[in-house]
């Protein structure tokens, strides 16, 4: 594999992977402890942090925002929170990138202060619906303006001089970041504001704002999230777990490529995002989860995978929100496998950095693959023989990491043009896929 420059990078099929290695941090779980650390009184430490570049919008939005952030290593972050009172208002526009986390968080947020913020990103955030976020924070009586009529950004925010109005909002889609905004936005509300969704999306703001000092309800079914307005949040200590996200690179082309096996460390395996691991053993692949144990709130565990032959399977219903991000490198899992794979109810992939369906199953074509779009999915004929091409990865992280991993057992050289993406969500991922590959 060439590395030198991740603008264009080239891979080669090869070895098998072997070797053990953590993964970066968890970019849900950073972004909100630097948002939350930044709510609250005192000094909140975050261990792991992901330096990747998403998270370092975060970091710098805030530091707009007027908060004394400190990193004083690539994945230590220190937080001096002052309460809410400590966000002052920004004199310059807020940039999140390329980060949907950021832009719809920070949204909830900021509907809660008494002060302008203009809010905006790159292309695909700028392409990307907002309208999801700011419904629901218009009716809790915030002031917001936006291209097509609050829909898109730049969104401008003109926070509450008063209290908002707490709501129960029954959420037509399930999204965390929806659940997220909402909730945050329900610190600023008199009473509680709860969100109810579809089917169960990750928990991460719960649990975390939980720690933090909120008074957070959850309805037995997972489905309802509530909070009580104007809690005094306390600094924490957050222990980031690795990103399964990223792990999911790593767990399939490990699955797929014969020979290998890897030992992955600390890996978080909260129940609302760990769909990677049931789809891969409903696939016939090997993957055990060792020494699982609560770390700050999140399950972590080790993972261990080893290759082994996969087969088609079927994708849909409750499980999408837990794999969501991993539906592009299932895809790949699935060109690799004996028998036709169905992903359904997976129309939000439409809606990411990238068209993601659309994008995927043309790229993945380049190579030679057998995948049919369907609105809300993809049917992936599995066991056709790649031949290495020239790719694109239009700009999205997970694509060109998908990409990559597909190169493995493609004949030949596959080139991924513009993986700079990569570093949105895992700075490092192409020299340690190298790395496992020299088996270290
Ligand atoms: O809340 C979060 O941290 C995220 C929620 C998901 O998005 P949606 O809420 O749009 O499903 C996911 O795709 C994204 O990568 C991170
Ligand atoms: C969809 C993603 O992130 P975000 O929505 O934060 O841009 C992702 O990381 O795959």
């Amino acid at each position: 594999m060439q590395t030198a420059s991740l603008k264009r990078l080239a891979v080669q099929p090869g070895p098998p992977l072997r070797g053990e290695t953590e993964v970066p941090g968890d970019k849900s779980i950073s972004h909100r402890a630097v948002m939350f650390g930044a709510l609250a009184k005192g000094v909140t430490r975050v261990h792991r942090f992901l330096p990747g570049q998403d998270c370092l919008s975060t970091i710098d939005c805030f530091r707009k925002l007027g908060v004394r952030i400190e990193q004083p290593s690539p994945s230590e972050v220190v937080v001096y929170g002052q309460g809410p009172g400590g966000l002052k208002e920004p004199s310059e526009v807020l940039d999140v990138g390329n980060s949907g986390t950021t832009i719809r968080l920070m949204t909830g947020i900021l509907s809660g202060l008494p002060f302008l913020s203009v809010v905006t990103g790159d292309g695909s955030i700028r392409r990307r619906p907002m309208g999801r976020v700011t419904r629901p924070l218009l009716e809790m009586g915030a002031s917001i303006w936006g291209r097509e009529n609050a829909t898109k950004a730049p969104l401008a925010i003109n926070g509450a001089s008063m209290a908002l109005e707490a709501i129960h909002y029954n959420s037509p889609v399930a999204s965390a970041q929806v659940k997220s905004a909402v909730l945050l936005a329900g610190l600023f509300a008199e009473g509680r504001t709860s969100v109810r969704e579809p089917l169960v999306s990750r928990d991460h703001t719960e649990r975390m704002l939980a720690a933090f000092g909120a008074k957070i309800g959850r309805s037995e079914d997972g489905l309802t999230a509530s909070v009580e307005g104007f809690p005094e949040l306390r600094a924490q200590e957050v222990e980031v777990p690795g990103d399964i996200s990223s792990a999911a690179f790593l767990l399939v082309a490990a699955s797929i490529v014969p020979g290998s096996e890897l030992v992955l460390y600390n890996i978080g395996v909260n129940p609302t995002r760990d769909g990677i691991i049931e789809v891969l053993r409903a696939m016939g692949g090997d993957v055990q989860v060792e020494n699982a144990r609560e770390v700050a709130g999140e399950l972590v565990a080790d993972l261990i995978v080893r290759s082994a032959p996969l087969k088609g399977t079927t994708i849909g219903g409750a499980i999408i929100p837990r794999l969501i991000d991993e539906l592009p490198i299932i895809a790949v899992a699935a060109l690799f496998a004996e028998g036709t794979t169905e992903i359904r109810d997976a129309a939000e992939m439409r809606v990411k950095e990238t068209d993601r369906i659309a994008v995927m199953a043309g790229e993945l074509r380049k190579l030679g693959a057998d995948i049919e779009e369907r609105p809300d999915g993809m049917i992936i004929r599995g066991g056709a023989s790649l031949r290495g091409a020239e790719t694109e990865s239009h700009g999205d992280h997970r694509v060109a990491m998908a990409l990559a991993v597909a190169g493995l057992l493609a004949e030949g050289e596959t080139v991924i043009n513009d993986a700079a993406s990569i570093d949105v969500s895992f700075p490092g991922f192409a020299e340690l896929l190298e790395t496992l590959r020299r088996g270290a």
